[in-house]
């Protein structure tokens, strides 16, 4: 439990188990998607009473890993349209970015987060969310604790768990306009019948008929239409009618290099049907083989949780914990505490203030 040092110079320093560090405290929230991270972090914010707060004045922020989405080039972008693109690997986000937040945050400075846009699988142009200096902060994300340099950085850490089953039924069925959503509902419908009977993922399975076919194309005789449409433009790098730039060269060489195929002697090699087919077998079990890993790894970050919460935002008592536990090193601070307990630090941190920011934290 968090226990509080005075220093000659008035700051406070929490310990919380064994480690030594002045707010604000950030507390990571993994779990699957659709796990309930956000309503779990929801809930830990009206418990606190910080979700009625002006969000300049909080003491707990809440800020989301899909903001750290990285921007799509316009091959990924390609990709993303046809359902290839992983948002799941941990390199879909800008780490980098993510790390660097986090140290501005401990170092209590006043912080802006891309916004991002998940029809358009970008950031939202000229749209930032501004966090100002909080003493607790909960970053919640699917692979938050991927990387060692940005898990290390936590002083706790909690990993909401709920069944496969459960995440899928709470797919809003009927709200399929909404591309993401969709998209999300038939990733885990896929991934659950996949990894039950043992197959390739849609993601390598996909890859794999497009590379078959872009042989057949190459073998094709000069005049067929697939080949003049297809390779034509593979050829020139030509502008498609009305579409996007290179669009079918650009998605293949994508796929050729997640399978470790060189684009650069593709046409030679799909010449050549026996050994085409062989380095496509090869190199798309080599990407799915990755892919598993990937995923492995991905799923073992449970591991490194200090709290796991089953059963999400159902699970009144662990959240109840985890709120007394926030309590408790909130009202360490003498200058400050939660709940209709006066609130100096409103003043002490005023300096912090700004007018740049243009939305708020959730
Ligand atoms: N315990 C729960 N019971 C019912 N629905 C829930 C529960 N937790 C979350 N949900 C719903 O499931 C969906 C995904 O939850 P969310 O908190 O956004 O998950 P995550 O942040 O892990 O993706 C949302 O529509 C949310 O309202
Ligand atoms: O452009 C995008 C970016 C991400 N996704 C999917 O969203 C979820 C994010 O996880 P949550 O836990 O729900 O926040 C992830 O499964 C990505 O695959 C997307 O569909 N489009």
């Amino acid at each position: 439990m968090a226990a509080l040092n005075a220093t000659g110079t008035g700051q406070k320093i929490h310990n919380f188990n064994g480690f030594e560090t002045r707010t604000p405290f950030l507390i990571g929230v993994a779990g699957g998607t659709a796990s309930g991270k956000s309503t779990v972090c929801r809930k830990i914010m009206e418990k606190l009473g910080q979700d009625s707060i002006d969000h300049r004045q909080r003491q707990v922020v809440c800020v989301s890993q899909d903001s750290f989405y990285k921007e799509l080039t316009d091959e990924e972008k390609i990709l993303a349209n046809k359902g290839l693109f992983n948002f799941d690997h941990p390199d879909a986000f800008d780490n980098d970015l993510i790390y660097k937040t986090l140290k501005e945050i401990l170092n209590e400075k006043v912080v802006n987060v891309p916004v991002y846009d998940f029809r358009k699988n970008s950031r939202k142009k000229d749209e930032v969310m501004t966090i100002y200096p909080a003493d607790v902060v909960l970053l919640e994300g699917i692979l938050v604790f991927y990387f060692p340099k940005i898990r290390d950085l936590f002083h706790m850490k909690l990993f909401v768990d709920t069944d496969p089953d459960t995440r899928l039924s709470r797919r809003e069925w009927l709200n399929a306009e909404n591309k993401r959503l969709f998209r999300r509902i038939i990733f885990l419908l896929t991934k659950r019948i996949l990894n039950r009977s043992d197959m390739p993922s849609i993601h390598t399975q996909l890859r794999k008929t497009e590379l078959f076919w872009a042989g057949l194309v190459v073998r094709m005789p000069e005049k067929h239409l697939p080949k003049c449409i297809f390779l034509g433009e593979l050829r020139t790098g030509a502008y498609s009618h009305g579409g996007q730039k290179k669009s079918y060269k650009d998605t293949l060489k994508v796929v050729l290099k997640d399978c470790n195929i060189d684009p650069n002697t593709w046409e030679t090699l799909a010449q050549n049907c026996p050994a085409q087919r062989s380095a496509v077998t090869k190199g798309v079990a080599r990407y799915d083989q990755h892919r598993i890993l990937t995923a492995q790894n991905k799923h073992a970050t449970k591991k490194y949780a200090d709290v796991i919460i089953p059963r999400g935002a159902d699970n009144e008592v662990a959240i109840d914990l985890i709120v007394q536990t926030i309590r408790d090193l909130l009202q360490s601070h003498s200058r400050f505490q939660i709940q209709g307990i006066s609130h100096d630090r409103r003043i002490a941190r005023s300096r912090h203030y700004s007018d740049s920011q243009v939305t708020r934290p959730h």
